[in-house]
């Protein structure tokens, strides 16, 4: 049995759900789909998902938008209308969708959860129909029969480990099954969503709890490029990555497949392949446990921006007891996470995401800095980017940074930070985001041409 996810471009128009129609009827071990919510159609347009956070945004602020609501709901219609299918089912989509917009006005944060599943909500629902109308014998399973149950943290769920032996008895039921993506339920029975992206989570979970013996995670690209596509043209194609290379390289950008996803995968060793929608007869990338050629060279080039740099320094902070300690107490204190935190002798930088210290907050935690660790510098520079090189055994491979070093030479870039950490498949480089494209390509020619 393959369990396979479906992103929101490949489910984005009726002529992208014909697709989806051939690829599941092609193999029928293709027994469980995970659907997204309709992506975009094109570069201008907006993700069903985005539209619907901008409704609920609205009806909190005071008036509900109906331009976007009547947006959300052609986009509905318009696949229901080329695909054929009957107006109950956009009936069911609207009802949810209207029900979800009332929950929004009574408690925000629930109802804005409740609203945003409603994207991959009506896709399943749509789907489901039209496998029906084309002779495949389908059904929509609810997260909640499903018995998807999660931690009560809108918008970041977990799963909890109870999901994964109610999902087994799905294996009892012949039909295909068309399961939303992106949320689950509480076990108090409260819908919430995963962080964005969240649909590879839920085709992960299935996969792990029906024990599928590949999970298939169908995309807008052939494979996972050893760099972001966006920043290096025509860019190497992986065919096989292991678990960990590809958790650290979606951790710190690439954005194909969701970083949380591999986890449930992993712990059940099945193997995951990204593969194309509208190519998929193409060899696509398999993520698997182990890798046979761990020839120590990088496989991959993760990048990302916007992350800033809080930067200490005291004399003597090595002989202080508890120095790192209490600095990080202070972050957490105010509910910041943080990334990395490099250090030396009397130095220490700590690497946060730009959005987790927003200027009034920086302020606050500065000032407490200063005050209650009285450091002799304490500076917060923004603007950073940090970028990933990856590759199982990289780290016992001599002479990877110093060719590094040379890459960032060539691109003219300054190395702000190194940090080769505990990982032994990372190393991080901290630059300003302005040389982020530059310093990428001069290390893809380094290390993959
Ligand atoms: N290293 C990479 N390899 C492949 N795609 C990447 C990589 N880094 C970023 N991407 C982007 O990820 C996109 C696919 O992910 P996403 O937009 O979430 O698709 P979906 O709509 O299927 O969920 C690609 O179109 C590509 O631009
Ligand atoms: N629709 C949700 C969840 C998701 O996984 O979407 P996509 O498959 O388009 O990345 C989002 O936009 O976050």
């Amino acid at each position: 049995m393959k369990v396979v996810k479906f992103g929101g471009s490949s489910v984005a128009d009726a002529s992208q759900f014909k697709k989806v129609t051939d690829i599941i009827r092609s193999d029928d071990r293709r027994k469980v789909i995970v659907v997204s919510a309709p992506g975009k159609r094109n570069a201008n347009d907006t993700k069903t998902t985005d539209l619907l956070i901008s409704l609920g945004e609205s009806i909190n602020n005071g008036s509900k938008d109906e331009q976007i609501y009547n947006k959300v709901m052609d986009r509905f219609a318009e696949i229901a209308k080329d695909l054929n299918i009957s107006g109950e089912v956009l009936g069911r989509i609207e009802k949810r969708i209207k029900e979800a917009c009332e929950a929004v006005s009574r408690d925000y944060i629930a109802g804005l959860n409740a609203l945003k599943s409603c994207g991959e909500d009506g896709t399943a629902l749509l789907l489901s129909a039209y496998l029906q109308s084309s002779g495949l014998e389908s059904s929509y399973v609810n997260p909640k029969e499903a018995g998807i149950f999660v931690s009560d943290e809108p918008g970041g769920a977990l799963v909890l480990d109870e999901s994964f032996d109610h999902l087994y008895e799905l294996r009892r039921r012949d039909e295909i099954l068309v399961i939303p993506g992106f949320f689950g339920y509480t076990p108090e029975g409260k819908l919430v969503t995963f962080s964005r992206g969240g649909s590879d989570i839920t085709g992960s979970i299935v996969a792990a709890g029906v024990k599928a013996e590949l999970y298939e995670n169908f995309t807008d690209v052939d494979s996972v490029f050893c760099v972001n596509p966006t920043i290096v043209d025509n860019p190497k194609k992986l065919s096989t990555l292991t678990y960990k290379e590809m958790r650290e390289l979606s951790y710190a950008g690439f954005s194909v497949f969701h970083d949380e996803a591999l986890i449930p995968a992993f712990k059940e060793k099945i193997p995951v392949c990204i593969k194309n929608t509208n190519n998929p007869a193409g060899q696509g990338t398999m993520i698997v446990n182990k890798r046979e050629e761990k020839d120590g060279h990088v496989i991959g080039i993760a990048s990302d921006k916007g992350f800033l740099n809080l930067y200490v320094s005291k004399y003597l902070m090595n002989r202080e007891l508890g120095f790192g300690r209490r600095l990080l107490q202070i972050l957490e204190d105010e509910g910041i996470s943080f990334e990395h935190a490099p250090s030396g002798i009397d130095d220490m930088s700590v690497i946060i995401r730009e959005h987790q210290l927003p200027k009034e907050k920086e302020a606050v935690v500065t000032r407490r800095i200063a005050e209650e660790l009285h450091v002799d510098t304490i500076t917060v520079e923004r603007d950073m980017a940090m970028i990933m090189l990856v590759g199982e055994g990289m780290n016992q491979t001599i002479g990877i940074a110093s060719q590094a070093a040379t890459a960032f030479r060539h691109a003219n870039v300054n190395i702000e930070m190194i940090n080769q950490g505990s990982s032994e498949v990372s190393m991080m480089f901290g630059i300003k985001s302005d040389g982020l494209a530059s310093a990428v390509q001069s290390l893809y020619r380094t290390f993959f041409s």
